[in-house]
Parts: structure tokens; C-alpha cells; sequence
């Protein structure tokens, strides 16, 4: 019998163990950033340990960096965490892309951007939405702050190898609908858990016609259905991205040739497969509090029928069973974060907003993932599309997605965003997140509520 893309990855990186039990599983790439590092720092320094392969291992500034006078960190905590991986890093001999620099991002943009990213590869790090970089055709998952000392010191994780899942995706996507809508329908349709004990590989001719962004994009969500691990295959497509980047293979021809040999044989089977007709989606977004409670924009939101969680979800978004998505009273609006804050994301967003403005109770911010996509939108003349709107453009960071630094939603609003997560407080105190895609974004922000896209959008 065959093997799945995700086995082939695996058994090449088993050092040791038996199947069905944890494996010591050698990483090819550890991406650190402030939030989940200082202590494994720490647990080096008290073993008096260094770091065993430095050149393996790439930190970033995201969670807490402000986006605006970047260098002026009000947070006493923020401007610790940032100090002390600043200090690590030195001390360590650690590659940072420190505040301000041209590589300085989101770590889950950086990776991929640089050429960090790669087929074939382990990549770890203390962050769930590392399965971003399975895109690529490699093993991304996150891990916690023990586990990044662990790696630290050995260049090594303990994993017990996950079952595989297959999603099929299939068909056009419709006008107006995206690759963030195949992942939000996904996990609207299936739930928060449908993944958990799974490593996901998403395939089928939709995927393979999607651009590394949008695969990342997907990959990047996969946590959110509950598996650690999401993954593609590579192709051409990925082979182009990666050609010509910062850290891409010297020898790119050879490293091709290996990676051409990723993908699942004919011959393998999933211990599941979830099928997605993509012709049959709508755009996306959400109503409630995790990304499952997610529905298509022009479905009315779904009864409590006694559901505790549901209730309680509707008490904290102040909506109603029966209203739909153009009824929500949105007045703020958040393009950024790992899921949707690249090049083509604010393109699209950039395209619908030109010549226009934003209605007058919105809020807009535009938050790059990194400054490599700040300068690159900036050279495109995007950053004045988006001022001459209404919006406010800012540096890159993980900004509004989540409540580490001072972009906060305040509480009781109503937030379009293009982000990943809509957990009680995610993005401030009592805010309220609805996910959709950056062209639902747009229009929300346009409008102050949402539309169905699919009548406007060419
Ligand atoms: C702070 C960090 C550990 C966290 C994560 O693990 O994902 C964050 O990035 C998030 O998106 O919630
Ligand atoms: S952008 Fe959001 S989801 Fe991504 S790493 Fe930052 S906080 Fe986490």
C-alpha cells in the first residue's frame, strides 16, 4: 500500500520509536517568537544548555509590537517580552527580524516569505497556527514552551504520529467567494472538532488552482477545525514561490527533484475523507463565538434549540436567531493577521475600496503581515488607496487579532475582520468578531454591515 504526503514527511523524520507511540521527530526549522520563548530561554540557561542548532531557528517580533510609533512601547509587559527575546537572541546566536527591520513580521509571514519555508521540512513553533507553513508540503504544527526548550536544546520533538484525513476540495469557486470561505464552510459545516487526533491534507483541482497565499490561507485555519496539522502537496506553483527567496536552496534544481516526489501515492488511504464542493459555497462569515459558528452570508443565523453554548454565544455577539449577516451593525473593520494580512489579501481588498469611502461609523484599520508586504503594497500605491477610503495603514504586527498590544476593538462593537479566531475577548474586552474574507471586509466596511458579494464582486 502507498503512503499519504503526511506519512512520506513523517517516516523521514522519525529518529526513533515505534509507530503508535511517541516518536522523537527531528525538526528541520524552529520559528520563535516573543510570547512562548522567554521561559524556554530561561529552562537553557538553567541547565546551563545551548542552543543545539542555531542555524535552525529563526525569531520574529509580532504578538506585541504596536503598529503605529513602533519603537515607543507603552505595555510594561509588551516592551519586557520583546527585550528579553531581543537579549535571547543575542546571547543565543539566534537569526531575529527585529521591530523595524525589513524582514520583521508575522512569524507565520515571515517563514514562508523568506524562503524559510520549504517542502519536505518539520517546522515547529510555540504557536497553533503554525500548520500555515503544511502549504508548502512540510509538517507545521505548534507547540507549547516546554516543548520550544526541548527543541531548543535537541533539535527534536516527542509526537505520537496523527491518523489522516483527506479534504477533497472540488469545482470553481463562485464570484465573490474565496479560499477563506472553502476553510470557514468547512468549519461551519463540520465543527471545531471534526480534525482533532488528524493530520488534514487538503486536496483536488480547487486547491491545485489556488496561489501559495490562498493554500496558506486554508492550511493556516486547519487548528481552528481542531487538527494540529494541515497540509498540501507542492507543485509548481509552490516551486515558483520559492525560487528566488532569501534562505531558498543553493542548489534549487536538486531540491526540487526531491520534493517533486511529496505527494500522496494512488495507492494510499485516508482514514477519512470529507468532500467540499466549492462550486456550492457562499461567502462566509461568522455569528457567534469559535470559527465554527460560521454560515453563508445570506443564511439566517441557526436556532439555540437548548444549546448552552449557543445561547451564551448570542448573549455575548447581542444577535439574534433568524437575523443574518447583513443585520450585524459593523463599526470597525480589521484587514491583517497570519490568515489574511499578505499581498494578494490587501490587493482584493484594495481593488473594492479604490475611489470610494468607508461608511462613517466604521473604523478601518489595514495592517500589513510584515514590512515586506507593507513596501511591496506601498510600491503598488496601495497604502493611499486604502488613506484616501478612510483607513488607517499602519506597521506590521498581529495588531487587532488579538488583544497583546494596543489595537483593541472596544467592547460591544462590531468587527469585520479578515482574522482567524472570534473567542470571547479575542480582540479586546467584550469586542465582537465576525470572520469573512478580506472582499467581505471591504464591502462590510463600505456599507457598515455585510452584503452578499456575489452580485458586486467581478
Ligand atoms: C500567542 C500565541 C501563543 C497564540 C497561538 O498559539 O496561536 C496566538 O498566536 C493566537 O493566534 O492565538
Ligand atoms: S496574526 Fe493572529 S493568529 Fe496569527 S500569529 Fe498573530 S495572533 Fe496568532
Amino acid at each position: 500500500m502507498g503512503k499519504t504526503l503526511f506519512d512520506k514527511l513523517w517516516d523521514r523524520h522519525v529518529v526513533a520509536g515505534k509507530d503508535g507511540e511517541p516518536q522523537l521527530i527531528y525538526v528541520d526549522l524552529q520559528l520563535i517568537h516573543e510570547v512562548t520563548s522567554p521561559q524556554a530561554f530561561d529552562g537553557l540557561r538553567q541547565n546551563k544548555r545551548s542552543v543545539r542548532h542555531p542555524e535552525l531557528t529563526f525569531a520574529t517580533l509580532d504578538h506585541n509590537v504596536p503598529t503605529e510609533d513602533i519603537f515607543n512601547i507603552q505595555d510594561a509587559i509588551s516592551r519586557k517580552q520583546i527585550e528579553t527575546l531581543e537579549a535571547n537572541c543575542k546571547d543565543f546566536g539566534i537569526r531575529l527580524a527585529d521591530l523595524g527591520t525589513k524582514e520583521q513580521g508575522i512569524v507565520h509571514v515571515i517563514g514562508p516569505e523568506l524562503g524559510l519555508t520549504q517542502p519536505g521540512m518539520v517546522i515547529v513553533c510555540g504557536d497553533s497556527h503554525t500548520a500555515t507553513h503544511g502549504a508548502f508540503g512540510s509538517i507545521g504544527f505548534g507547540i507549547g514552551t516546554s516543548e520550544v526548550e526541548h527543541v531548543l536544546a535537541t533539535q527534536t520533538i516527542w509526537q505520537t504520529k496523527p491518523k489522516n484525513m483527506g479534504v477533497h476540495v472540488h469545482g470553481k469557486l463562485p464570484n465573490g467567494v474565496y479560499a477563506k470561505d472553502i476553510i470557514l464552510g468547512l468549519i461551519g459545516r463540520e465543527g471545531v472538532a471534526f480534525g482533532t487526533g488528524y493530520a488534514v491534507e487538503y486536496y483536488g483541482d480547487t486547491i491545485d488552482s489556488l496561489s501559495m497565499e490562498e493554500r496558506m490561507s486554508i492550511c493556516n485555519m486547519t487548528i481552528e477545525g481542531g487538527a494540529k496539522y494541515g497540509c498540501i502537496k507542492p507543485d509548481q506553483t509552490t516551486f515558483d514561490y520559492i525560487q528566488g527567496r532569501k534562505y531558498a536552496p543553493a542548489d534549487f534544481a536538486n531540491a526540487q527533484a526531491d520534493w517533486e516526489t511529496l505527494y500522496t501515492d494512488s495507492t494510499a488511504d485516508y482514514d477519512v475523507i470529507i468532500d467540499v464542493d466549492a462550486s456550492q459555497l457562499a461567502p462566509m462569515v461568522s455569528w457567534g463565538t469559535n470559527p465554527g459558528m460560521t454560515g453563508p452570508v445570506d443564511e439566517p443565523f441557526p436556532e439555540i434549540d437548548g444549546d448552552a453554548n449557543v445561547q451564551q454565544a448570542y448573549n455575548y455577539i447581542g444577535l439574534q436567531p433568524g437575523q443574518t449577516a447583513d443585520q450585524i451593525p459593523i463599526t470597525y473593520a480589521f484587514f491583517g493577521s497570519c490568515t489574511n494580512g499578505r499581498l494578494s489579501d490587501l490587493k482584493i481588498a484594495a481593488k473594492i475600496l479604490k475611489g470610494k469611502t468607508v461608511d462613517p461609523r466604521v473604523t478601518v484599520l489595514v495592517v500589513p503581515g510584515s514590512r515586506q508586504v507593507k513596501q511591496a503594497a506601498e510600491a503598488l500605491g496601495l497604502d493611499q488607496i486604502f488613506k484616501d477610503a478612510g483607513c488607517d495603514w499602519r506597521e506590521p504586527g498581529c495588531s487587532a487579532c488579538l488583544a497583546m498590544n494596543p489595537d483593541k476593538i472596544p467592547a460591544g462593537e462590531h468587527c469585520a475582520s479578515t482574522t482567524n479566531r472570534n473567542f470571547e475577548g479575542r480582540q479586546g474586552a467584550g469586542a465582537r468578531t465576525h470572520l469573512a474574507s478580506p472582499a467581505m471586509v471591504a464591502y462590510a466596511a463600505l456599507n457598515g454591515h455585510f452584503i452578499d458579494i456575489r452580485k458586486v464582486v467581478d
